[in-house]
C-alpha cells in the first residue's frame, strides 16, 4: 500500500506481511504500507522500513514521528517534478547556512542584538548555566542574566553582563518557584521571547513575540493531556498549541517539530542529545537568535537545526554532555561559513 492507503493494515494482510518484516531488512518504496502519510501518525499495523526511497518530495511521514521513526533512513529522489510548497518541510544546511545572522562589516556589539536569560533557581542553578551558554555561543552581540545565580554565571562565563537592556528574553529553564516572576518581568519588556521549561506553566494568554519550547511531558501538561498522548500525535498537538497559544511552539523530541506561519522538522541530532540540560542549552541558542532579529519563526527552527547539528559534531558517535553540545556551536557556524559563505 503506497501513500494513498488508509492508516493501518488489514488484519489478514498484518498477518502475512509483519512476520516477514520482522525477519528481514525492508526497504520501503515511498512510504512503509500502514503509516498515516498526511498526518505522521501510526493508527494501526504498520511496516517498519529499514531504507525508504521516495521521489520528489518528503510526505509528511517521512518527517514527523513515530511515523519517521517507522521508515528508518529516508532517500529523497528528485526525479524532476514540478510540486507545491509541501505542507511540513525540513531545513537543509544550505537554507540554514542562508538564514544564520552573521556581523555586518561594521557591526557593533549592540547592533547585533543582546539577549538576557532568567533563569536557574536555589534548586536548580545549573540550569542557568546551561541556557547561558547556548545564548553565549557567539550568535549575539551580548548576554545579559538576572537571577539568582547570577555569581555563578559570571564565574564561568565572564562575558556576561547584568541587568539592562535587550532585544530578547529566555525564561524558564531551572526557574522553579521563580518561573513566574521571571515570565512576568520578561514580559514587561515589549520584546520577543523564549518560554521554556517551569515557566510554560503559567502560559495563559496569547504571545505573539514567542517562541515556546515544551518537550512532550511539559505540551502535555499545557493541554491538559497524557504525555503518551503528545508523543503519538506531535505534529497535531503542536500546531494545536500554536493556534491556542498564538505564537510558534517548538515541541522537542527525535525529531522536532516547529509549528508557526508553516510547520517545519527537524532531522538533524542523534538520540545521544537526550541527556539532561540539552533543552537548556536550546533555550538559550534560540534566544541569541531572536536577539539579532530573525523571526521567532526562523529563530526556533535555524536554533534547533543548529543544536542538533552541534550535538552530531560533539557526539562523533559518542557520548555526550549539554555542556559539550554547546561548546560545538560555534564550530557548527563556522563550518557553514566555510561551505556556505562568500568571504
Ligand atoms: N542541571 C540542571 O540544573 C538541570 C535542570 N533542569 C531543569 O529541571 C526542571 C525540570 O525539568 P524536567 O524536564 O526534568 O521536568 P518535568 O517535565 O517536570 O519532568 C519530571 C518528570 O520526570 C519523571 N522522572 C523523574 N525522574 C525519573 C526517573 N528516574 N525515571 C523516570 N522518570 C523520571 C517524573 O516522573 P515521576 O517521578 O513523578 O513518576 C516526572 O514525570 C526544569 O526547570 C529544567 O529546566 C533539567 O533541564 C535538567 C538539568
Ligand atoms: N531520541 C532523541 N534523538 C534526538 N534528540 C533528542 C532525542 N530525545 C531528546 N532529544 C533532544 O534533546 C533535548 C532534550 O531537551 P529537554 O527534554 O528539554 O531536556 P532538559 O530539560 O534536560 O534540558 C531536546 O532538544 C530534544 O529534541
Amino acid at each position: 500500500m503506497g501513500i494513498g492507503g488508509r492508516p493501518g493494515l488489514s488484519a489478514a494482510v498484518a498477518e502475512a506481511v509483519i512476520p516477514i518484516n520482522q525477519a528481514i531488512p525492508l526497504v520501503a518504496v515511498d512510504v512503509p504500507s500502514g503509516l498515516g502519510v498526511d498526518t505522521g501518525e501510526c493508527t494501526g499495523m504498520h511496516l517498519r522500513a529499514d531504507l525508504t526511497v521516495t521521489f520528489g518530495t518528503h510526505k509528511i511521514a517521512h518527517l514527523a514521528d513515530p511515523a519517521a521513526a517507522a521508515c528508518g533512513a529516508v532517500e529523497l529522489v528528485d526525479i524532476g517534478l514540478d510540486l507545491p510548497d509541501a505542507p511540513v518541510e525540513a531545513l537543509g544546511e544550505e537554507d540554514v547556512a542562508r538564514l544564520v545572522p552573521r556581523p555586518r562589516p561594521d557591526a557593533q556589539k549592540y547592533t547585533r542584538g543582546v539577549v538576557g536569560v532568567r533563569a536557574g533557581s536555589t534548586t536548580y542553578p545549573g540550569a542557568a548555566l546551561l541556557a547561558v551558554a547556548g545564548a553565549n555561543a557567539g550568535l549575539a552581540g551580548m548576554v545579559r542574566y538576572v537571577g539568582s545565580a547570577a555569581d555563578t554565571v559570571k564565574q564561568h562565563h565572564p562575558e556576561v553582563v547584568g541587568a539592562g537592556r535587550v532585544q530578547a528574553w529566555v525564561v524558564g529553564p531551572g526557574g522553579g518557584d521563580e518561573a513566574a516572576r521571571h515570565l512576568a518581568e520578561a514580559l514587561e519588556d515589549d520584546v520577543p521571547l523564549v518560554v521554556d521549561a517551569d515557566a510554560l506553566q503559567h502560559v495563559s494568554g496569547p504571545l505573539p513575540q514567542a517562541v515556546l519550547t515544551p518537550h512532550a511531558g511539559e505540551l502535555a501538561a499545557m493541554l491538559g493531556l497524557e504525555r503518551a498522548e503528545v508523543e503519538a500525535a506531535p505534529l497535531r498537538h503542536a500546531t494545536a498549541a500554536a493556534e491556542r497559544f498564538g505564537c510558534v511552539v517548538l515541541l522537542k523530541g527525535r525529531h522536532t517539530v516547529i509549528a508557526g506561519p508553516r510547520v517545519r522538522v527537524t532531522t538533524a541530532g542523534t538520540a545521544w542529545l537526550a541527556t539532561a540540560g540539552a533543552g537548556d542549552v536550546l533555550s538559550g541558542l534560540i534566544g541569541s537568535l531572536l536577539a539579532t532579529g530573525l523571526s521567532p519563526y526562523d529563530a526556533a527552527s535555524v536554533g534547533s537545526w543548529l543544536h542538533g547539528a552541534a550535538a552530531t559534531l560533539a557526539s562523533g558517535g559518542g557520548p555526550i554532555t549539554a555542556t559539550g553540545v554547546a561548546r560545538a556551536i560555534p564550530a557548527v557556524v563556522r563550518n557553514l561559513a566555510v561551505r556556505h559563505w562568500e568571504t
